[in-house]
């Protein structure tokens, strides 16, 4: 019997993106500005000044890339909507034209027999929502449950995958805690307070789905194994702290209907006590969840805010261009963690890739295709998808993978410097070039995973 990898049936092989990372012309047919679009735009936010304001200019190159996709044999496309082309002031008027282009991209996908999966929310909050407190200010669930059924009802039979956010804990953790993403702010006060908001949110947006909606709705959230520098006391604590801050905050009050005690601990006197009907908000009932998967950490006790943990770097580990310990067996660890925690709810992968330095797409092969080798990427992706594979044999019901990322695109703060995509772009002349590892993944998804 062929010891080859064999994926379930209907396995959904796909890849994902973001709309501020990828489209470009934030302002265009009367989109409103996003916190990221006012945030590129405040000096010393970015590396080397970098703005989505061209980006992968998939705004006006969106059908030759959704022929890259059919070419590339993809299954399904994730993709964001942004918020503030739909309503450019957040709320209230509806942009038609910004509705016509998502539309548009839905007909062309489901035409070239690529399914959607939409995320609603994947951090360009509009800034008119922001100047009204933004996810500090309750009313945003509201907000952000209208803002769903706007699309709910222009999309819902073509899109039967809905997201409603896409990873909270960078949303609060980078926007409100650490402030190295938009909108920038640096409080412990803050940062419980819109966790917690953009879980009311979500429960919000599922509610206001299963009014309206028919098919899927679920929830993106980027989780990762915290295991111990050592097997003292001090390190196991740290360890809980960690896992407690990340993979719980949002899982536990989706899923189970609370936070874990820990955040209590971390935040103190920040952490606020909720009402009970927000928790019962919050824990409507999901059809999948979503995890994005990327790396690990070796966690130490140590003095850091808020956590009073450090990450342990590992001599013989090998590192991805964005600091990230290449770990396969962390994916596998955290599946079967997530299935004995949560139970068998399904399990999409919406996120795994690497950035790693890729050569120039200036070699070509031997038919004088231009070539961008990026050997390592394929490696990485092979062996994490051999991780879900034995998650899979495991018995955690895992429905599809989304690689992050289509294209290289805009790595938010980082801008443009690091590069996820398994196909290159050109951000002069907008070219782009698949990778070996697009062309190994295309074999993949041909072979339903046999061919890994
Ligand atoms: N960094 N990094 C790559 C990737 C980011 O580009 C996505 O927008 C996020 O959803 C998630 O953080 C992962």
């Amino acid at each position: 019997m062929s010891d080859a990898p064999v994926f379930p049936e209907g396995f959904l092989w796909g890849a994902a993106t973001a709309a501020h990372q990828i489209e470009g012309s934030p302002l265009a047919d009367g989109a409103g500005p996003s916190i990221w679009t006012r945030f590129a735009h405040t000096p010393g936010m970015m590396l080397n000044g970098d703005t989505g304001d061209v980006a992968c200019d998939h705004y006006n190159r969106w059908k030759g890339d959704v022929k890259l996709m059919r070419e590339l044999g993809l299954q399904a496309y994730r993709f964001s909507v942004s918020w503030s082309r739909i309503l450019p002031e957040g709320k209230g008027r509806v942009n038609q034209k910004g509705l016509d282009f998502y539309s548009r991209l839905v007909d062309e996908l489901l035409a070239n027999d690529i399914e959607p999966l939409l995320t609603l929310y994947h951090w360009d909050l509009p800034a008119a929502l922001d100047d009204r407190g933004g996810w500090l200010n309750p009313d945003i669930a509201d907000w952000f449950a209208d803002y769903g059924r706007v699309l709910y009802r222009a999309l819902d039979g073509r899109v039967k995958k809905w997201v409603t956010l896409n990873e909270p804990w960078v949303v609060t953790d980078g926007g409100y805690l650490h402030g190295a993403l938009a909108p920038g702010h640096r409080s412990r006060f803050e940062a419980p307070i819109a966790s917690h908001h953009l879980m009311r949110a979500h429960g919000a947006a599922v509610k206001a789905y299963r009014e309206i909606g028919k098919h899927e709705i679920g929830l993106v959230v980027n989780i990762e194994p915290k295991y111990p520098a050592s097997d003292s006391a001090e390190d196991a604590a740290a360890v809980r702290r960690a896992h407690a801050y990340m993979n719980e905050q949002y899982l536990h009050p989706a899923l189970l209907g609370h936070y874990p005690p820990e955040l209590k601990e971390i935040f103190g006197e920040a952490w606020p006590e909720w009402p009970a009907e927000d928790y019962e908000l919050i824990k409507q009932p999901l059809d999948f969840v979503g995890i994005n998967y990327y790396t690990r950490s070796v966690t130490k006790a140590a003095t850091s805010y808020p956590l009073n943990t450090g990450v342990v770097k590992q001599p013989l580990g090998t590192y991805t261009e964005t600091g990230w310990e290449v770990f396969p067996q962390g994916l596998t660890d955290l599946l079967l963690w997530f299935k004995q925690t949560y139970g068998d709810l399904p399990v999409y992968i919406t996120e795994n890739g690497a950035a790693f330095f890729d050569p120039p797409a200036a070699s070509v092969d031997e038919n004088g295709n231009r070539r961008v080798r990026d050997p390592l990427r394929m490696d990485y992706l092979r062996k994490h998808l051999g991780a879900i594979h034995d998650a899979i044999r495991a018995g955690v019901d895992i429905r599809g993978y989304m690689l992050w990322s289509l294209l290289d695109n805009l790595e938010w703060s980082l801008g443009y410097s690091k590069r996820f995509g398994m196909v290159h772009v050109n951000y002069v002349t907008q070219e782009r070039t698949p990778k070996d590892s697009a062309r190994w993944y295309s074999e993949v998804i041909r072979t339903h995973g046999r061919k890994l």
